[in-house]
């Protein structure tokens, strides 16, 4: 296993298979890509099947674990199936999806062996959906939850954005998944560092205090050291698991990353947050991606507490370190 210079072992790949989209999310940052508007055709450029195994057979070679797809939209490619088909066995697989192909598609997904997904949804109405997703798509979400769940695709984590639009619909999702078996929570700090509008962002901490109330017990997850509170439990349930996703200025958060991400075009980077460190796999031969896959990991630091850094005024700016880098490869 590879691990970078702060002892972080690089356990999971995160790969973005387009940067297309049917929706366009209000708090979109599409994991650092930029816009997902634009047609919603295969476009040239975007990794092919052979390329994104090619690359899971060398992270797995270095004992990764687990495999995470995402977009902009994953479930826009049509070889979504048979990429899943080909990652090896020994890696556990999931998909981050906004849910609307789910029905219909949920089954042949399981089929190819993907273990399990996340939806986003947040909120449990369509007119607030609609504004917050710019789509119509709310009815197919509930029916892509469902799906998902009778598929087996468990536990179905609804990724809900926590801002200023949503924070008001947090206690309703809280008990909707208290009261539906098969799904869980996760509540995901809206990161304004590539998405802009710094004034959306609300106090996470306020959530955290508000669950602590709330839950039976709380856990802690090893990666990012995520809380997870417990909800709703009764004599014959647990409740609901409600996972914080909190990485916004989040030095613990950051010491606990152990995941390299690929993006559509096939760049390897090694932080959400960054694009002055891409390299790009292109037509590369296994050795050279083994050699690629190295030289990120070990070039991977913290965002928050290495990359940036706090000054005097306590005000985040970016490490001295580190200026001077490629503004932007991609
Ligand atoms: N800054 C930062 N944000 C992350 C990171 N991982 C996840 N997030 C945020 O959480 C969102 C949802 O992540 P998901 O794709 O659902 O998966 P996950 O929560 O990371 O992983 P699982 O809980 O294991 O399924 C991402 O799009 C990001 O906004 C990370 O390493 N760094
Ligand atoms: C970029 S989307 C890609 C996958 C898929 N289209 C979806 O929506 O699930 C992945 C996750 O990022 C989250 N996300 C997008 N922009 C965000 C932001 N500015 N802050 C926090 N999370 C964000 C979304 O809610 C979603 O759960
Ligand atoms: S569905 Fe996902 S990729 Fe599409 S706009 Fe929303 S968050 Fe971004
Ligand atoms: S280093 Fe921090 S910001 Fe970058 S991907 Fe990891 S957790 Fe996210």
């Amino acid at each position: 296993m590879l691990s970078d210079e702060f002892g972080r072992e690089v356990t999971g790949v995160r790969i973005s298979l387009t940067d297309r989209c049917n929706f366009d999310c209000v708090y979109c940052h599409n994991e650092g890509l930029g816009d997902t508007r634009g047609p919603m055709e295969a476009q040239d450029g975007e990794m092919s099947a052979d390329d994104v195994v090619r690359f899971l057979e060398v992270a797995e070679e270095f004992d990764v674990e687990k495999a995470k797809f995402t977009g902009g939209e994953p479930m826009l490619r049509q070889d979504l199936e048979e990429i899943i088909e080909r990652t090896p066995d020994s890696m556990e697989t999931s998909l981050t999806t906004n849910g609307t192909f789910l029905p219909g598609r949920a089954e042949a997904l399981v089929d190819a062996g993907l273990d399990r997904v996340n939806v986003s949804q947040d909120a449990l109405d369509p007119k607030a959906f609609r504004e917050l997703t710019k789509s119509g798509g709310y009815d197919d979400v509930i029916a892509g939850v469902k799906a998902a769940v009778e598929a087996g695709l468990t536990p179905v984590k609804l990724n809900m954005v926590v801002f200023e639009k949503t924070a008001g619909y947090v206690p309703e999702m809280v008990d909707y998944v208290a009261e539906n078996d098969g799904l869980q929570l996760q509540l995901i700090e809206y990161m304004p560092e590539l998405a802009g509008r710094p004034e959306w962002a609300i106090d996470i901490e306020r959530v955290h205090g508000w669950l602590e109330e709330q839950a039976d017990r709380v856990e802690r997850r090893e990666m990012h050291g995520r809380k997870r509170y417990w909800v709703g439990g009764t004599d014959s349930s647990d409740g609901g698991m409600v996972e914080i996703v909190d990485p916004v200025g989040n030095e613990s958060f950051c010491a606990n990353c152990h995941r390299v991400r690929v993006t559509h075009q096939g760049y390897l980077k090694g932080c959400l947050n960054r694009n002055d460190d891409l390299r790009p796999m292109g037509e590369m031969t296994k050795p050279e991606i083994r050699e690629a896959f190295r030289e990120v990991v070990a070039n991977r630091v913290p965002y928050y507490g290495e990359y940036m850094v706090r000054d005097e005024n306590d005000e985040w700016v970016v490490n001295e370190e580190y200026l001077g880098m490629p503004a932007d490869a991609d």
